[in-house]
């Protein structure tokens, strides 16, 4: 890359020798949890209850053992069940983390009644149609779930609920149990042989297509968005919406809600359906016209329902539905197994942990998931792209008025192996923190900047070389704005800060046309002056005498003994008289202290 300005970087006899790559790189925030001191990166999260004190989980529904266990290790654990929603939001500003299954609303109010204290959502379970997700994301709080650990017992209750339905287990063990014997009223139907369509060929859709296949059903499903090959792998055709429901004999639903699941089936699509078509939802009440299913089996259209969920839950206890003859229904029983249930504690406590911990979850709803090993490679990246953003801030006069800024990525590496989203997410933070009471982490950053004007363009540089490192230096630049420090413009006219990690360690390397070298850590002064000889003896001195602690100094000049831009890296924040001094001293044109 050209070069406008020659550098070096010199190093104070009397300075404190840089961290080695062996001391911890990451030291951004650290917590006493159970006695033991940790460096925890803050991707996301930290419990706020204070230092030295452990973070509180509510637990709003009942867990099982081992998860609970798992949360008693690190948290202070309220277990309190069948809050009002009023109780709920009384609660929850005392709270860093929540858990509820799907009976809890986490609604916009419990995010605003937290205060900012609540930081992670766990719903231990699948759906999150329970949790407000975008106030969620507002409120930068963390949702995670727990998607796995019920799959086979939610698709074992749905295989459960299309036998007893079609042999009429429910209604005939009633009626013996009121005394009669009724042999040919509840005479049923055979599943071998019969079509099933499963409505949502995910997780748990998948389960039940295997297991009804096992009964020698003939098994086609509709999902929009799951791969053929997977279908095909157990022998299952992916067809259209209308082919799905027109040609089955048995429908199980499997999608999640969402507005565009909303109400699926409904009087128009329950009337394509063949007559004496048998529906099974194991997935959410919401996605099935309540209404319109009592026509349809008034009707005939439909000959049965078996249902676990419902659009109110409980639902009303006169519900024409519940009380219809031909549908069975159970109280949302899907996930409730001894083993799904220890399960999903389990994996929603250590998300929940995890997440409380800072660490990024794999589990998470609403902010990019990054695998672990993306994440210790792009760590000291994510500290550089934060401190790249403060660091660029705080050079605007009066700090305010940042509206585009523009962020380069170097690298050798091709575009597509280079996620950008949490160094964007980090920069974003680096930039609104300083200037605003703002709390800004991955769930929120994009969102914030958007309600703060604030746009973010996005650049790749493809380096030749070898592809490494994930990144050879980021780049932020922003554009419109005045700066107080006008040596750090581009001859563009941005305002322009360039960084690369040497030896796992942030380093500021350019500062507009200037190269320096100094390692991001403590703060850094910037000073532009007449490149003449002495000018690091004065300043160290001015310094030393007030007893800052000067880490690094490096000069970046544009040839000798003309214009130079010194960076010096300071332990301490120097007194404003110091400030005054080394302003004073006459080779010095300008000079600005930077807080990281
Ligand atoms: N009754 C229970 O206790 C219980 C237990 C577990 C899961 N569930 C519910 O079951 C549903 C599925 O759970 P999962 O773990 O399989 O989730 P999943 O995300 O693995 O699968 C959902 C599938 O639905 C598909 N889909 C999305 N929109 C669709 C549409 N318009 N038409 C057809 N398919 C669509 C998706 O592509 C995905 O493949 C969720 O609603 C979940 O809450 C209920
Ligand atoms: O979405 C889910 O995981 C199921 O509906 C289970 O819900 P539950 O946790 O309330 O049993």
């Amino acid at each position: 890359m050209a070069t406008s300005s020659s550098f070096s970087t010199l190093r104070h006899p009397s300075l404190k020798l840089p961290l080695s790559s062996k001391q911890s790189v990451f030291p951004v925030f650290s917590v006493n949890l159970s006695g033991r001191k940790r460096n925890l990166p803050r991707f996301l999260i930290v419990a706020s209850g204070g230092l030295s004190s452990k973070p509180t989980v509510l637990v709003a529904e009942k867990l099982g053992a081992a998860g609970l266990d798992l949360l008693k290790d690190f948290a202070n654990v309220d277990c309190s069940y069948n809050l009002t929603p009023e109780e709920l939001c009384t609660k929850i500003s005392l709270c860093d983390a929540l858990i509820v299954r799907s009976g809890t609303k986490v609604s916009r109010e419990v995010f605003e009644s937290s205060g900012g204290r609540l930081k992670v959502v766990g719903r231990a379970g699948v759906g999150i149609d329970n949790v407000d997700l975008a106030a969620a994301t507002e409120f930068g709080c963390l949702v995670v779930n727990a998607p796995t650990a019920n799959t086979v017992a939610a698709a074992e209750h749905g295989i459960a609920l299309l036998a007893a339905m079609a042999r009429n287990v429910a209604q005939a063990d009633a009626s013996v149990k009121a005394g009669k014997w009724q042999r040919n009223k509840y005479v049923g139907v055979s599943l071998v042989g019969k079509t099933l369509a499963v409505m949502g060929f995910g997780k748990v859709g998948s389960e039940v297509a295997r297991r009804a296949k096992g009964l020698g059903m003939n098994v086609i499903a509709h999902d929009p968005y799951a791969p053929a090959d997977r279908a095909r792998a157990i022998g299952v055709e992916l067809v259209s919406f209308d082919e799905a429901i027109g040609t089955a004999d048995f429908v199980s639903l499997h999608m999640p809600l969402t507005p565009a699941t909303s109400k699926m089936l409904n009087d128009e699509t329950f009337a394509k359906m063949k007559k004496g078509v048998r529906i099974v939802n194991v997935a959410r009440g919401g996605v099935i016209d309540e209404e319109a299913l009592v026509r349809a089996l008034d009707a005939g259209t439909v000959a049965q329902a078996a249902l676990d969920v419902f659009t109110v839950e409980p639902p009303p206890t006169d519900s024409k539905l519940i009380q219809h003859e031909r549908v069975t229904v159970t109280p949302h029983l899907g996930a409730s197994t001894m083993e799904a249930q220890e399960g999903v504690a389990i994996e929603i406590a250590e998300a929940v942990v995890g997440a409380l911990k800072g660490e990024l979850a794999a589990t998470a709803v609403n902010a990019p998931m990054v695998p672990a090993e993306v994440l210790t490679e792009l760590k000291p990246f994510v500290e550089l792209a934060e401190k790249l953003g403060r660091l660029a801030v705080q050079l605007v006069t009066g700090g305010s008025g940042v509206k585009t800024v523009k962020v380069t990525y170097a690298s050798a590496r091709a575009p597509d192996d280079l996620d950008t989203r949490l160094l964007r997410a980090m920069i974003i933070k680096g930039l609104i923190e300083p200037i605003s009471s703002v709390f800004v982490n991955l769930v929120n950053a994009d969102y914030t900047a958007k309600q703060r004007g604030l746009r973010i363009a996005e650049e790749r540089i493809l380096l030749d070389g070898s592809p490494e490192n994930p990144l050879e230096y980021i780049q932020v630049q922003i554009a419109n704005v005045e700066s107080k420090f006008a040596s750090a413009m581009s001859d563009s006219g941005e305002i322009r800060v360039e960084g690369r990690v040497k030896d796992g360690i942030p380093h500021l390397t350019r500062v507009g046309t200037f190269e320096v070298d100094v390692s991001l850590e403590g703060n850094i002064i910037l000073c532009r002056q007449v490149d003449q000889p002495g000018m690091i003896g004065t300043v160290g001195s001015i310094l030393g005498e007030e007893n800052v602690n000067v880490s690094f100094m490096s000069v970046g000049r544009i040839a000798p003994r003309k214009h130079a831009v010194m960076a010096i890296g300071v332990d301490d924040q120097p007194s404003k008289e110091v400030l005054k001094k080394i302003g004073e001293v006459p080779a010095i044109e300008e000079f600005v202290f930077l807080k990281l």
